[in-house]
């Protein structure tokens, strides 16, 4: 069976004291009743990962929501791999659309974060998704293939290894907007199609592919009920405890 695994994207939301009792809630919660079929993994704001690491406990992991390219030098307000690594993140999402967007990140510097990352030990959360206009057009899925082609498929067998995919279409992030659980699994076994292709089978069968874009508690569940969807990767419904912990037993049993 495939990893099942829920990720929430804390984005650029709460202050330390409103993060830290967050994270105590999820914790407390999970060690009282513990799932043993889902990895819960966080990815908070930079400043307090340090701390988080200590207090989130066995059942979370932690995740940043971004790195620099370059392992240390004179890059002032930046944040390294390596420093990530240093406080205890596992995981860092890389491609995200909010990143790509406004802060114009394209496949060619994705690709040294991609390096940077798994050169420090981080396993990259890549994010793909097509645009509404993309999707009117019809042609969501060459974007995403191009996407996945430039973005990710220059890893190395061993590096591709690592990777955690998040299919997030733009025009249902944060939008309230949910694509269908159709909608949803077209485009992740479309996915995991181009997985296969570029690497192997194995690789295509193993890759855990997360859905993002208003997925939450009441809509979880249809969605990880399909055949290709491992999971999420969860903004606005991560920010409550009680909705974040609803999504992370939407598995079916
Ligand atoms: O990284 C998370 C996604 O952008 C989804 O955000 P959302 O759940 O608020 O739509």
């Amino acid at each position: 069976m495939r990893r099942q695994i829920v990720a929430g994207n804390w984005k650029m939301n709460k202050t330390y004291p409103e993060a830290l009792a967050l994270v105590n809630e999820l914790a407390t919660d999970l060690q009282n009743n513990p799932v043993s079929n889902v990895e819960v993994i966080v990815a908070p704001p930079f400043p307090y990962l340090a701390a988080l690491s200590d207090k989130k406990g066995d059942a979370i992991q932690l995740s940043a929501q971004n790195c620099h390219q370059k392992d240390s030098g004179a890059f002032t307000g930046e944040v390294s791999a390596t420093m990530l690594a240093s406080v205890g993140c596992e995981y860092v999402i890389l491609g995200h659309s909010e990143r790509r967007q406004y802060f114009q990140e394209d496949s060619m510097l994705l690709e040294q974060k991609l390096k940077a990352a798994l050169a420090a030990g981080l396993k990259p959360i890549f994010c793909c998704g097509e645009s509404l206009e993309q999707r009117e057009q019809e042609i969501h899925f060459d974007f995403v293939a191009q996407q996945l082609k430039d973005g990710l498929f220059h890893l190395s067998n061993e590096e591709f290894d690592k990777v955690i995919i998040a299919y997030e279409p733009i025009w249902a992030i944060g939008t309230g907007r949910t694509a269908s659980s159709e909608q949803a699994q077209e485009m992740h076994e479309f996915i995991r199609e181009q997985v296969s292709r570029a690497y192997d089978a194995e690789a295509a069968l193993k890759t855990p592919i997360l859905y993002g874009g208003s997925c939450n508690a009441q809509n979880a569940k249809e969605l990880f009920a399909c055949k290709d969807v491992d999971g999420g990767l969860i903004g606005g419904a991560a920010l409550k405890s009680a909705d974040f912990l609803t999504i992370i037993r939407s598995f079916q049993q």
